[in-house]
């Protein structure tokens, strides 16, 4: 991927208001910006620029060649011959020449826009993947930023309609040109009329800057609310939530939270609207009014015989052109800081740096793994919280060992298993493999020899082989590999029942996707495990929503094909935790009790309260 250095101005994450020094600021951003359409397609965007080029000339020469045909009809009709061919063969050479004019223009009009669309949609689609593949880079942490995810769904929204900016820019640089040249002409008859057209049209410039900058600051205070809205939308009509909808009758509650946030918005928005068209007509009408006092100027003259008539039409369309490109030059100025400016969000998540990374240098992954992993004193807490998840946790993982994790909810079981996957970093104390600490190891590496399923894994709507094969993505086309980790965790009995059997789209938001049960799923993201050749396994709450056979056979196979390797499993179920070598009991994020099963029993602490709950839950 194409590196890509930016930022220059960071409007601060709320602030409403955005200065003028910001706007013009923010337009250094569109090198960076022509750098990436350039990346995208360097043919495209030459052809782009060189028609728009040719464009540029063409209102100019169209308006000359118009006075030179009405300078000839009238030298003719003054001539009193018009019907003698040899005298009017130029007056149709012109004729002809403007006609071939028009047809050009028409031609390049459509091949820029055509390019315009092509360019615009390789962008689109180039940025998605650019989107998505700094996102993998980025930690776990700061997906659960808020003011991160508004800068996400900013991004997001730039990587459609750039267009706008696109044929913004290269139409500005075109209109320009084109301006070059009829003010050209019109300054060889009086360089004044070029600056009453200046002053003509300064008025409906201010006006439109300004509004663009409050309609921009209020599109960017309501990035919240926006997401809001779309999460409201997505979940008032969504498959997934639909059961629940239903049952706990929540579409009133949904549409009435919808309606009102978008109803507050469009009323801020209509406000803006109603105040820029009423301005913007207001000022607009100065400027007409400039256009017309220098027209009555340019006919008096024609009047009194000091330019001719040709002269006359030429100079009265200029005038009307250059005064409309000007017009048009400065409204897409304004507009064009503001796209500059959205832009700036785009680069600001492209800035965003993650912090869990690996090492300049690293220390080669252990295989197999010796001594283990060791926590020493490890503290952790999340940003968004004040409390500790995990405080003054010391313990020793061995190579080989199987240890549970036990714990009431929020005691933290989860979050030490993000720490040794390096999802997060402690944020005191250290864990250590075979002697040195994780962030010696490169990062991907230690992903690659630690397999985990969470709790909360994810149901992807894709086929069911496909479900599996995401514990080693590579391996993907290795359907044997596939179909033993289906047996191993079960899953091969539920897709012997699928129509499509491992082919079988998942889910039912594409085609013919069919749903499974919970324990169904379960076993099939179990399977995941399986696919990937870890030292360490994890299992966080794995079964838990297996029936009690399937349960008691899931462990027994585990258990077997774990040999050797270390694995930690998160259960509520002790049946489940009673296999474990050594059972750690986490309460309030710190350690209360390890050892075995017995060894628990014996000290008769919590665990053996914890345990004798749920025996006697069975009595
Ligand atoms: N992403 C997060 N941001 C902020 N706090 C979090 C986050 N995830 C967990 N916590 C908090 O950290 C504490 C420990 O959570 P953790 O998920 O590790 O508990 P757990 O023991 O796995 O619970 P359970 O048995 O319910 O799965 C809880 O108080 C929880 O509220």
């Amino acid at each position: 991927m194409a590196k890509t250095t930016i930022p220059h101005v960071k409007p601060a994450d709320n602030k409403e208001e955005v200065s003028w020094r910001e706007r013009f600021a923010a337009l250094g951003n569109l090198p960076a910006f022509f750098r990436l359409v350039w990346q995208t397609s360097p043919a495209l965007f030459i052809g782009n620029a060189a028609l728009r080029l040719v464009r540029a000339a063409i209102p100019a020469a169209t308006l000359y060649i118009g006075k030179l045909i009405i300078d000839q009809v009238v030298a003719l009709n003054k001539a009193g011959d018009i019907s003698n061919a040899a005298d009017t063969t130029q007056l149709w050479w012109f004729v002809a020449a403007e006609f071939g004019l028009a047809i050009l223009s028409t031609a390049l009009g459509r091949a820029v826009s055509l390019m315009d669309g092509l360019l615009g949609d390789l962008f689109a689609n180039q940025t998605s993947i650019r989107l998505m593949e700094h996102a993998a880079t980025l930690d776990l942490e700061q997906f659960e930023d808020a003011t991160f995810y508004d800068k996400l769904e900013r991004a997001r929204r730039q990587t459609t309609g750039r267009t706008v900016l696109l044929s913004g820019v290269f139409g500005q640089v075109q209109e320009l040109i084109s301006v070059g040249f009829l003010a050209a002409g019109l300054a060889v008859y009086n360089p004044w009329l070029l600056l009453l057209i200046l002053v003509a049209v300064t008025p409906s410039f201010i006006g439109d800057n300004y509004f663009n900058q409050r309609s921009y600051s209020l599109s960017r205070s309501w990035t919240p609310e926006r997401r809001e809205l779309d999460y409201l939308r997505y979940i008032g009509a969504s498959d997934e939530t639909a059961k629940e909808v239903k049952i706990f009758g929540l579409s009133g509650f949904l549409i009435d939270r919808f309606r009102s946030l978008s109803w507050e918005y469009f009323t801020k928005n209509r406000a803006l609207a109603i105040s820029r068209a009423s301005w913007g007509t207001l000022l607009t009408a100065l400027g007409t009014a400039g256009y017309y006092g220098a027209y009555v100027w340019i006919v008096m003259r024609a009047v009194n015989g000091q330019i001719t008539l040709g002269d006359l039409t030429f100079l009265a369309g200029s005038f009307r052109q250059v005064r409309g490109s000007l017009e048009g030059i400065l409204l897409q100025f304004s507009s064009l800081t503001q796209e500059a400016i959205y832009l700036q969000d785009l680069f600001d998540y492209f800035a965003i740096k993650p912090l869990i990374h690996s090492p300049k240098s690293t220390r080669p992954f252990p295989s197999p793994i010796r001594e283990g992993f060791v926590f020493e004193n490890v503290g952790f807490k999340y940003t968004n919280s004040e409390r500790w998840a995990l405080r003054n946790l010391s313990f020793t993982l061995h190579a080989g060992e199987k240890l549970a994790l036990v714990g009431e909810n929020g005691a933290g079981k989860t979050t030490l298993v993000k720490l040794l996957a390096r999802l997060y970093d402690p944020a005191e104390g250290r864990i250590l493999l075979d002697g040195y600490d994780l962030r010696d190891y490169d990062l991907m590496e230690l992903r690659r020899n630690i397999g985990v399923i969470f709790q909360d894994y994810t149901r992807f709507k894709m086929s069911a082989g496909v479900n599996i094969a995401v514990g080693d993505i590579d391996e993907r086309t290795n359907q044997s590999r596939i179909e033993t980790s289906a047996q191993r965790s079960l899953a091969d009995t539920v897709i012997a029942k699928l129509a499509g059997g491992y082919d079988q789209q998942l889910g039912r938001s594409f085609g013919k996707g069919v749903e499974l049960s919970g324990g169904e799923w379960q076993k099939v993201a179990l399977g995941r495990a399986y696919m990937r050749d870890a030292q360490l396994i994890i299992l966080d709450e794995p079964t838990a929503a297996l029936d009690a056979r399937a349960e008691y056979e899931v462990f027994q196979r585990f258990a077997k094909l774990t040999e050797g390797r270390s694995s930690v499993i998160i259960s509520h179920r002790f049946s489940t935790v009673r296999m474990a070598d050594r059972i750690l009991v986490l309460e309030n994020g710190t350690l209360l009790e390890i050892g075995s099963h017995y060894e628990l029993l014996e000290k008769d602490g919590r665990y053996a309260e914890l345990f004798g709950l749920q025996a006697r839950g069975y009595q």
